[in-house]
């Protein structure tokens, strides 16, 4: 009786299939700059991709707060505007995303209230708290810090030449130094001077629409 050899194929897995798999047993990574946003300006963008970039994320959440926990509550526009305007300075960047957890749920913004909703809601993902380098002295004040920095990394975007410590373990990216605030926007805009290029066009246009920060600080 004559033996059969019979050659098994390979099971081939396309690319794609491969990639797929990869990515089931991987943990996504987010950023999230939370912010008043009152008015979204360059600064914000760019620190945003310097820090996407650099830690390669997979993408950037711009989260308005509803009300800044901050001992002296600073005064702002309503909830609206600002999430208009922060859609209108993200909308060119795919990677660049509009998160209102905060402003659905109210109240004062509480930064460990926030991520705790977030990785309930994603328990796949691991967030990158973005926040400016001067900040990071102030963590020790903020809502649970102890138990917030076991839910997240905190990003310290450093300025360069500009030495920060801290005792927390923060990740540091450097960004190119840009002098632009929001307040400064808001007060340029009240004494008649030019916003262009400090602000997205379309965010130029809804200020002047609708005829903000003409009054105030
Ligand atoms: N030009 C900038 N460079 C680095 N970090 C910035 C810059 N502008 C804002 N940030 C950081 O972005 C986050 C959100 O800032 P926010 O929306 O309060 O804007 P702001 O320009 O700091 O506002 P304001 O001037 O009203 O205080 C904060 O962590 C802040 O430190
Ligand atoms: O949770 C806190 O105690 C806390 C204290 C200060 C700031 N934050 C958050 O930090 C982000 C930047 O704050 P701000 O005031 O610079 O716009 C914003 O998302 C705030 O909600 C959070």
């Amino acid at each position: 009786m004559q033996t059969r050899i019979v050659t098994l194929k390979q099971p081939v897995i396309s690319t794609e299939v491969q990639k797929k798999i990869l990515n089931l047993n991987k943990r996504r990574q987010v950023g999230i700059l939370g912010g008043t946003f009152n008015p979204p300006h360059l600064g914000h963008l760019i620190m945003a991709d310097q820090v996407m970039q650099q830690l390669e994320l997979e993408k950037v959440l711009f989260m308005p707060d509803n009300q800044p926990p901050h001992v002296d509550e600073k005064k702002t526009i309503p909830g609206k505007d600002r999430k208009e305007m922060v859609s209108r300075a993200i909308m060119d960047n795919p990677n660049f995303e509009l998160e209102t957890i905060e402003l659905q749920r109210g109240g004062i913004s509480y930064t460990y209230d926030t991520i705790k909703a977030l990785k309930q809601r994603h328990p796949d993902t691991d967030y990158y708290f973005i926040i400016g380098g001067d900040m990071v002295a102030y963590l020790p004040k903020w809502h649970k810090i102890d138990e917030l920095l076991k839910l997240v990394h905190f990003v310290g975007v450093r300025r360069r030449n500009f030495a920060v410590h801290s005792n927390y373990p923060i990740i540091w990216v450097d960004s190119p130094l840009v002098d632009i605030s929001s307040s400064a926007i808001r007060k340029r805009v009240k004494n008649q001077q030019s916003i262009h290029y400090l602000v997205p066009d379309d965010v130029a246009a809804y200020i002047y629409e609708k005829g903000l920060y003409l009054e105030g600080k």
